[in-house]
């Protein structure tokens, strides 16, 4: 599986450009597009990143991080899935990054998604949705899920995110409207961020393999 990642990780490449600040997400194939990125790192003006994980692997490279207050609307965005849908709709947050993420991939002009196969679904909603929230909203949050989606959340418990808040993982959702539940679900005091990303999807999504697969 981790060959996938890595093949997936390395294709990605081929979309940064000489001069870019490169938005770039979190996870274990997103490592490996750090790692490659650090091959060509003279050739970018730097990049923005969506969590200390991958801050600490980038500047471990030399990679200059810069703040996406300074760094203004990106060119591009490098991020992993969790799952995938036909319409590049996602489900992340698996690592708990997803709120960082999902600015950044608002920030950018083109996001391009790296995955290995076994994230491909037709229906999204076989990983459970993570949802971060205010701690002291924590069983509000779960409630209202709950009534609004059918789902069943569950504490990550132990886990604090990069922002000082927690994560809840919304069980046994069959998600067939993904747009719909992301507006519902936001709408919830104490949300911080739903991991679904199907208002702002991915452009392209890499299945690596051999040889990786682009869908656009
Ligand atoms: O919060 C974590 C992110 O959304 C990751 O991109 C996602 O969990 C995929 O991670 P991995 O590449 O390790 O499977």
């Amino acid at each position: 599986m981790s060959e996938s990642k890595r093949l997936a990780g390395e294709q990605a490449i081929e979309f940064v450009e000489d001069g870019m600040v490169v938005g770039v997400g979190t996870g274990s194939t997103v490592a490996y597009f750090i790692d490659a990125l650090a091959r060509i790192r003279d050739r970018i003006a730097g990049v923005v990143s969506s969590s200390e994980q991958s801050t600490a692997r980038l500047r471990g490279h030399g990679i200059e991080v810069l703040d996406l207050n300074a760094a203004g609307p990106l060119p591009l965005y490098v991020d992993g899935a969790d799952e995938c849908d036909p319409q590049r709709r996602l489900i992340k947050g698996g690592g708990a990054a997803l709120t960082r993420e999902k600015i950044i991939a608002q920030a950018s002009e083109r996001f391009v998604c790296i995955i290995d196969p076994a994230k491909q679904v037709d229906v999204l909603g076989r990983f459970p949705l993570p949802v971060e929230v205010i701690p002291m909203a924590r069983s509000l949050v779960a409630r209202e899920i709950l009534a609004a989606s059918g789902g069943q959340p569950v504490w990550r418990e132990g886990v604090v995110t990069d922002n000082g808040n927690w994560v809840l993982d919304v069980h046994g959702l069959r998600i067939a409207d993904p747009v719909a539940l992301e507006g519902a679900l936001n709408q919830i005091p104490g949300v911080v961020c739903v991991g679904l990303f199907a208002r702002r999807p991915a452009d392209v999504v890499i299945v690596g393999g051999q040889p990786p697969r682009v869908l656009r």
